[in-house]
């Protein structure tokens, strides 16, 4: 078709690109997550980053690994996924079969959420955590549940 522009950006770029964007918002000093969950015909659902929970300033939270449980950063964080499913505020009826666009490949219990949420496909960019038991469980759940996954490269 004359004048039309053809090289526009693929779905994947777009919607890992909003990831992130989303990504950029978290003030963890160590690992910045982003995700964009889109649906079936390409509408992004809902978009999230690792953050705290409201009521607990990000600000003004410590944000460390100290290994112990009442002060380290992971037992208070909500994650990316997590809060992209949470912020989303129509029926979870929608997100049926949608994909998921993370920055980071789910930690388990991002994976038991997703599953849980309908999600059919997972697309991912890091896997820094692919060699620890928790990349094992994550995959391990994943597979059972059918729920396939996949890596894309987009420039950061
Ligand atoms: N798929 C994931 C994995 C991790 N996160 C969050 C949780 C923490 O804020 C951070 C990981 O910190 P690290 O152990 O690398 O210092 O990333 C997430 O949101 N989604
Ligand atoms: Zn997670």
């Amino acid at each position: 078709m004359p004048g039309k522009r053809d090289d526009v950006i693929s779905w994947d770029e777009f919607f890992m690109r909003v990831a992130i964007a989303a990504k950029l918002r978290s003030k963890d000093p160590n690992t910045q997550v982003g995700a964009c969950i889109a649906d079936t015909h390409h509408r992004i659902l809902s978009v999230g980053y690792n953050g705290t929970p409201a009521g607990l300033d990000d600000d003004e939270f410590p944000w460390e690994s100290t290994g112990d449980p009442l002060t380290d950063k992971h037992n208070y964080v909500i994650h990316a996924e997590a809060n992209a499913i949470l912020n989303y505020r129509g029926s979870l009826k929608d997100m049926a079969g949608a994909t998921v666009y993370v920055t980071l490949f789910p930690c388990h219990e991002c994976a038991k959420t997703l599953v849980q949420a309908g999600v059919g496909e997972v697309v991912y960019l890091d896997d820094k955590y692919h060699d620890t038991e928790d990349g094992v469980v994550s995959r391990s759940i994943l597979d059972r549940c059918a729920i396939s996954y996949r890596q894309v490269v987009v420039a950061e």
